[in-house]
């Protein structure tokens, strides 16, 4: 942007010219013009690891329709109790009683185990841990050179998505079984959700595209989720004054429910000050730093001409850390989500528009839940002062943010 211009300029990114978008007008245009100028695009790792039948602009948009029915907010609601019981089991086995621990993997293993539990209704731990070796698999080769040959990490990531399909469409068809016999309910999870709803055609999904659907978003929400919530902790232990009145929100929540009571919708939308925490987390750590388009037609913006076919790149950094939006943008300030929040266009770590991550709301959930039982159970201290950040491409800890824990006497 110093150097060629703050609007927009050409780059070289995974092997294509790209147009970088900047600012909030960069986002903006490219927001608004899904599917009359641009078009999503994926690099070529991604596609050859969910192959499509190539569609038509209304083809995936009802596709993408029909993802999203499943994880909007009404949707969800029925699972938040579900979630806190995941998020009391997965402390009370991988946190309490240890004086350390490693943040990152702990938080994969908890938006894993959370994931199996809401699509899939499955919690036993040795099949929760079967199915998380290849999901990670897929994830280390998703964005890599697409050469599919043993030994590298897109040829596991092959290897390991067609396991995965391969055990979902078992699952799949034992469900229908199940459900065909009322030995299982439609509403008892994302799955049964899916088997037992039909399109206005009264069409209902087939096995394979299902099969597709559950590895998809639970492959989207795994890394993502989980750097969230390592992100949110390394703050907690960074800035004692903010883990403090995240604490004191919690306790409120805490001092409403009778003992024993699961969190429901209602309780997380009393976490006002607690989803400030994480969004400003989200603002100067955003787990996707960006995504791409393509341009369906030759455009003009901002004085340039952009050539049909020609890969474009929004990012969130242009806006995330822009003195212009959010002033002294490194300073730690939760203050900035309070009222109408930031300018449109500005904080983007879901995208927006029509493509804007379809799983914000459950990420939101698993983010607030998990945030209300740990701060609960535990203060903690980070054990590398100046532990060093990697981005590939999602940012984690070098080394998973080791700390140290600091368990709360008589509170839960
Ligand atoms: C903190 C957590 C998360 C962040 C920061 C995040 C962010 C994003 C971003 C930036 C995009 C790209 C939007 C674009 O193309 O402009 C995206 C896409 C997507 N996300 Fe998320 N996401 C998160 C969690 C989740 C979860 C939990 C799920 C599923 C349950 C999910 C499902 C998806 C899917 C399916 C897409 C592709 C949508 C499409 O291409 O139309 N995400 N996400």
């Amino acid at each position: 942007m110093a150097k060629f211009s703050s609007k927009v300029f050409r780059t070289s990114l995974l092997g294509e010219s790209v147009a970088v978008f900047c600012g909030a007008a960069g986002n903006k245009f490219l927001f608004s013009n899904e599917n009359k100028l641009v078009t999503s695009w994926w690099p070529s790792s991604v596609d050859k690891l969910f192959p499509s039948p190539s569609q038509t602009s209304e083809e995936s948009i009802r596709m993408r329709k029909s993802i999203t029915n499943f994880i909007k907010p009404e949707a969800l609601a029925r699972y938040v109790g579900m979630m806190d019981t995941i998020a009391q089991r997965h402390l009370e086995s991988g946190w309490e009683g240890k004086q350390q621990v490693t943040v990152y993997p702990l938080a994969k293993h908890y938006t894993f185990r959370v994931g199996c539990k809401v699509f899939l209704s499955i919690e036993d731990l040795k099949r929760v841990g079967e199915l998380a070796a290849p999901f990670n698999a897929v994830a280390a080769g998703i964005i890599a050179i697409p050469i599919d040959l043993p030994g590298t990490s897109f040829g596991k990531a092959i290897k390991a998505s067609n396991l995965i399909r391969k055990e979902l469409m078992g699952i799949i068809k034992q469900r229908k079984i199940d459900l065909a016999e009322k030995k299982a309910s439609p509403t008892q999870d994302i799955l049964s959700h899916m088997l037992s709803t039909s399109d206005k055609n009264g069409q209902f999904m087939n096995e394979l595209d299902i099969a597709n659907k559950i590895l998809a978003l639970l492959l989207a929400g795994h890394d993502t989720a989980s750097t969230a919530i390592t992100f949110i902790l390394k703050h907690l232990a960074e800035l004692p004054e903010i883990y403090e009145k995240v604490f004191a929100e919690q306790m409120e929540i805490v001092k409403s429910k009778a003992p024993g009571e699961l969190l429901n919708r209602e309780d997380l939308q009393k976490m006002r000050y607690t989803w400030n925490v994480a969004c400003e987390v989200l603002r100067l750590a955003p787990p996707l730093q960006g995504a791409f388009r393509e341009a369906m037609h030759d455009f003009t913006f901002a004085g340039f001409t952009i050539p049909k076919g020609w890969k474009l790149y929004w990012n969130t950094m242009t806006t995330h850390r822009n003195p212009e939006y959010f002033p002294e943008p490194e300073k730690f300030d939760p203050s900035r989500f309070e009222g109408n929040g930031p300018a449109p266009y500005t904080f983007v770590p879901f995208g927006g528009g029509p493509r804007m991550c379809p799983g914000k709301e459950y990420a939101r959930l698993e983010i607030l839940v998990f945030m209300h039982n740990i701060v609960k159970r535990f203060n903690w201290e980070k054990i590398l002062p100046h532990e060093k950040i990697i981005v590939d491409p999602i940012p984690i800890p070098a080394k998973g943010l080791p700390v140290r824990l600091l368990p709360h006497k008589n509170i839960v």
